[in-house]
């Protein structure tokens, strides 16, 4: 497909989100005899008119505007990866999207995009995932960040503030934040929401008005556990941006991992919804589990699961068999890790406390195993953890949303959610 053949006006699917989870990106297919994507893995593109190269390159380099045709060199763009982007485009209601190797070079490319513009001031809501919180917290990149509630957002704004930036639910505590009101409390600011844990077959950030949608395509895009990648969902002029940052800084997505990321789309809501589906019940098995002080889960559901343990949170992770005992998430197997020893490792126990990551957590991500299958492994890793503890000391924090109480009686097994 040419990039001047896609369909760049998604604003609202015409569509329903399954059908445009298969279909989005491949409209062209049939009529080029084709049935799957083609994978595109060239470098460069070969051209006799130097002239014109010139000219398109000068174009591209100034405005971010992809030119038609081949896209000269591969850091530009790429015809496998293009399809994927357009495809999550669509699914987000965006008007484009702009794909990067990971989830952290998409969230650069949009710091070092405010950057150049003169918006180096950050306002950030904490929760966020570990390496992002980092990424804010150090100033690598030039720009300076202030932490706030989200009824703080408009007060911390400044002259300089180019971004807000919310996860919501958000790693790993699955705490949530009213989109339409941050978004009003942005103003003009723009607003980039992590969208990795909900999916947009769960949430559309877009529609709450966020400029900018943020995944790790690592997850359930993926959904797989094969293949790393990012990207940023946003309006065509923020996508412009995007793609000068891009193209200067050389965070590209691989057109193999276009490939795969296009592919994981078409299985996205499949995948959600029946892990969504069991993920619902472990919560409800795990709220009246006497060795589970609190559990965590969204308002809007989903797949993560995040709950405290009463006993040692290092032997429930030694303890599991089924489960794969890993970091990452949204792949078809159930993962379970240890944030503050993982994801959130890295920004230190203060801020993990600030942001009620306490040491207890752990954080499930569920896959498409049998529910009884799970709780089974789960049951025993539990009992693993609880081995030797008074079961007295929970060590939990208090704050975040979507908290269930866990009970030694059984008498309530409807969970209660509390949101931020
Ligand atoms: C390098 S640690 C984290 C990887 C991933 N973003 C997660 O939250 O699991």
């Amino acid at each position: 497909m040419t990039k001047d053949s896609m369909d760049t006006t998604p604003t609202t699917p015409a569509r329903s989100l399954v059908t445009e989870a298969v279909h989005a990106g491949r409209e062209d297919l049939a009529a080029l005899g084709l049935h799957t994507a083609p994978l595109d893995l060239s470098t460069t593109y070969p051209s006799h008119d130097s002239r014109a190269e010139a000219a398109r390159l000068d174009a591209f380099a100034a405005t971010g505007v992809l030119p038609d045709g081949p896209p000269v060199y591969a850091r530009l763009d790429n015809p496998t990866v293009a399809r994927f982007e357009t495809a999550l485009a669509r699914l987000e209601g965006a008007e484009a999207a702009v794909a990067f190797a990971s989830g952290m070079a998409a969230l650069t490319a949009v710091l070092l995009a405010r950057s150049a513009a003169g918006l180096r001031h950050v306002v950030a809501v904490r929760p966020l995932y570990g390496c992002s919180d980092h990424l804010l917290t150090s100033g690598l990149l030039g720009t300076e960040v202030t932490w706030a509630d989200p009824a703080g957002i408009a007060d911390a704004i400044r002259h300089d503030t180019g971004l807000v930036v919310v996860e919501s639910p958000a790693n790993p505590t699955l705490s949530e934040v009213d989109l339409d009101a941050v978004a009003h409390a942005c103003g003009s600011v723009p607003l980039l929401v992590d969208n990795t844990f909900a999916t947009p077959v769960l949430q559309r950030p877009v529609e709450h008005g966020a400029r900018m949608v943020l995944h790790s395509a690592t997850k359930y895009l993926g959904g797989h556990g094969d293949v790393l990648g990012g990207v940023v969902a946003c309006d065509e002029s923020t996508a412009r941006e995007l793609r000068r940052i891009r193209f200067a800084t050389g965070g590209v997505l691989h057109p193999w991992a276009g490939y795969l990321l296009l592919r994981g789309l078409s299985t996205l809501p499949v995948r959600v919804r029946a892990q969504s589906a069991t993920a619902a019940e472990l919560v409800r098995r795990l709220a009246d589990d006497p060795r589970v002080a609190r559990v965590h889960y969204p308002r809007l559901g989903g797949a993560m699961v995040s709950f405290e343990v009463r006993g040692d949170p290092h032997r429930v992770i030694a303890g599991v068999r089924l489960i794969t005992p890993a970091v990452s998430l949204g792949s078809v197997d159930t993962l379970i890790q240890h944030p503050g020893s993982i994801s959130h490792r890295i920004i230190g126990e203060d801020n993990r406390r600030t942001g009620g990551i306490g040491e207890k957590l752990l954080r499930m991500s569920v896959g498409l195993e049998d529910v009884e299958d799970l709780w089974r492994d789960l049951d025993a890793a539990l009992g693993a953890g609880h081995a030797g503890e008074s079961g007295s000391e929970d060590g939990s924090e208090e704050g975040g949303a979507g908290e269930l109480s866990a009970r030694p009686s059984p008498s309530s097994r409807e969970p209660e959610r509390a949101g931020r």
